[in-house]
């Protein structure tokens, strides 16, 4: 029996009028970042590309980890051409994506779900339904002035995990709906999402951050941070702030950070 993959002649229907202009849908590669970042360092154009696979043999996760994507799931990596003055605001397009994530899955899921800075999706009480890995290549000016670049944002959406293929932390969209679940749906519901999430990037942030700030589960909760190097905050996360950075209150006073791994322990009240 073949692998389900997304339907791409419903999918490019669907996304008609948005950013994405070629909808490449196959059923399994190594890792579909891996595949576009390729492209781009072979000389090709891919902005507007958004390249869909069902199945990963070598998905790569946040800190060079394993994503793991057994068939029938959901790997997407979408091109998006960075300005040269964007590349100072790249950390919001993870953020701007979970949003866009978060939004569609709570949509076809038809439930609440949480999203956990800076970008994890989850389903409360069951485990982390998507991961989003955004990379970015720098492309030289032709005339020498300043570079810009194109950002391959790769998202990994659990749509039915069968047993043991994945950490136990991890939860499928598919527990959460009753009855069979379309891949082409919930890739289309979220890539336009993420194409209009797009549009207010980089010259409306601070619409984003309201809007962030709004969907956050992180906000308000006390929280676990674990911040790189190793070094762990408790303590309550007071804000978002308007450059996507986490700001905890702790024992040791207040902290702002733009990078670590966040644990829920209490949520907002
Ligand atoms: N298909 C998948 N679904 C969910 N998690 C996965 C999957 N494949 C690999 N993982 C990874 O397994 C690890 C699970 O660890 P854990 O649940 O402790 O998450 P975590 O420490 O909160 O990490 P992270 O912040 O990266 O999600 C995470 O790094 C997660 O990204
Ligand atoms: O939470 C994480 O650690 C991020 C996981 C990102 C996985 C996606 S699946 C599509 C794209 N291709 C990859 O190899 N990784 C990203």
């Amino acid at each position: 029996m073949g692998i389900d993959v997304p339907d791409q002649h419903t999918l490019a229907t669907a996304l008609t009028g948005t950013r994405w202009t070629r909808i490449e849908v196959v059923a399994e590669t190594g890792s579909t970042n891996a595949d576009l970042l390729g492209r781009i360092d072979a000389g090709e154009t891919v902005d507007g590309t958004v390249l869909i696979s069902a199945k990963q043999t070598s998905g790569r996760g946040r800190h060079a980890r394993v994503w793991e994507t057994p068939a029938g799931q959901l790997a997407v990596s979408a091109a998006v051409r960075v300005r040269p003055d964007a590349i100072v605001h790249l950390g919001w397009l993870s953020l701007l994506t979970g949003l866009a994530v978060h939004d569609a899955v709570s949509e076809v899921a038809g439930t609440a779900l949480e999203l956990k800075w800076p970008n994890d999706v989850l389903a409360p009480g069951r485990g982390k339904l998507a991961g989003i890995l955004s990379e970015f290549r720098l492309i030289a000016a032709p005339d020498g002035g300043p570079a810009g670049g194109v950002a391959v944002i790769g998202t990994g959406l659990n749509i039915d995990l069968p047993a043991g293929t994945a950490p136990n932390t991890a939860a499928s969209i598919g527990d959460l709906v009753d009855g069979a679940l379309d891949q082409t749906t919930v890739a289309a519901a979220y890539l336009r999402g993420l194409s209009e999430r797009l549009d207010a990037w980089p010259d409306r942030i601070a619409e984003l951050a309201e809007t962030y700030r709004e969907v956050s589960a992180t906000l308000g909760s006390r929280v676990r941070l674990l911040l790189p190097g190793d070094v762990e905050v408790i303590g309550d996360a007071v804000d978002i702030d308007d450059e996507g950075r986490i700001v905890v209150d702790g024992p040791e006073g207040r902290i702002t950070a733009s990078a670590g791994d966040v644990t829920h322990l209490r949520p907002a009240t």
